[in-house]
C-alpha cells in the first residue's frame, strides 16, 4: 500500500525541501481511458452499424424484438455528460450493443452480426484492464480515507 501523506499542498522542492512525490491511484482515470477506447472503436469500420441508433424506418421489427436499444454514440454521449459513475456501468451498456445484435440477427453468419464479434473481443480485452485499475484505485482511496480518519 502507499504511505499516507496529506495532500501535497506545496509545490515540490519548496523551501521545506523535497517532498516525496507518490503515485496515488487516480479513481477518475477510467473516464479518459474509456473516451480513448470509444474513439478507437469509432475509427474501426466494424463499428459503423453501431455508431447511432437503429432507425425504425429501416428495421420496422427492431424495437419489437429489442427492449433496450443501445449504440456507441449514446455511450459516448453518456460518458461525455458524466452520467456514468464508473467503468462497470459503461461496460454494461456496451455489452448491450453486442447482445442486441446477437438477439436481432436472423442468423449468426450475418455480416452486421459478425462485425460485433471482432468488436466485442477487442472491447473486452481493453475494458478488463480499465475496470481492474479502477477497482484498485477505489480500494486504495478507501484505505487512505480509513487511515486518515484514524489519525483524527
Ligand atoms: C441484419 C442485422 C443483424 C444484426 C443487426 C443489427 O444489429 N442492427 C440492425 C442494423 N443497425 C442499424 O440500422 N444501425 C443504425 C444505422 C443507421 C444508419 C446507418 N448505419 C447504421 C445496427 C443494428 O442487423
Amino acid at each position: 500500500d502507499f504511505c499516507l501523506q496529506e495532500e501535497d499542498t506545496e509545490a515540490p522542492g519548496t523551501s521545506s525541501g523535497h517532498r516525496l512525490r507518490q503515485v496515488v491511484p487516480d479513481r477518475d482515470a477510467w473516464k479518459e481511458q474509456c473516451k480513448n477506447l470509444l474513439n478507437y472503436i469509432f475509427e474501426c469500420e466494424d463499428s459503423e452499424p453501431f455508431r447511432q441508433p437503429v432507425d425504425p424506418q429501416n428495421y420496422p421489427d427492431y424495437h419489437g424484438i429489442i427492449d433496450t436499444p443501445m449504440d456507441f454514440g449514446s455511450v459516448k454521449k453518456t460518458l461525455g455528460e458524466d452520467r456514468y459513475e464508473n467503468p462497470i456501468e459503461l461496460c454494461k451498456d456496451t455489452r448491450l450493443i453486442f447482445a442486441n445484435a446477437k438477439a436481432y440477427t436472423p442468423n449468426k453468419r450475418s455480416k452486421i452480426y459478425s462485425m460485433t464479434l471482432r468488436l466485442s473481443a477487442f472491447f473486452e480485452e481493453q475494458i478488463r484492464t480499465i475496470i481492474s485499475e479502477y477497482k484498485t484505485a477505489v480500494k486504495s482511496s478507501d484505505s487512505h480515507k480509513r487511515a486518515a480518519v484514524k489519525t483524527q
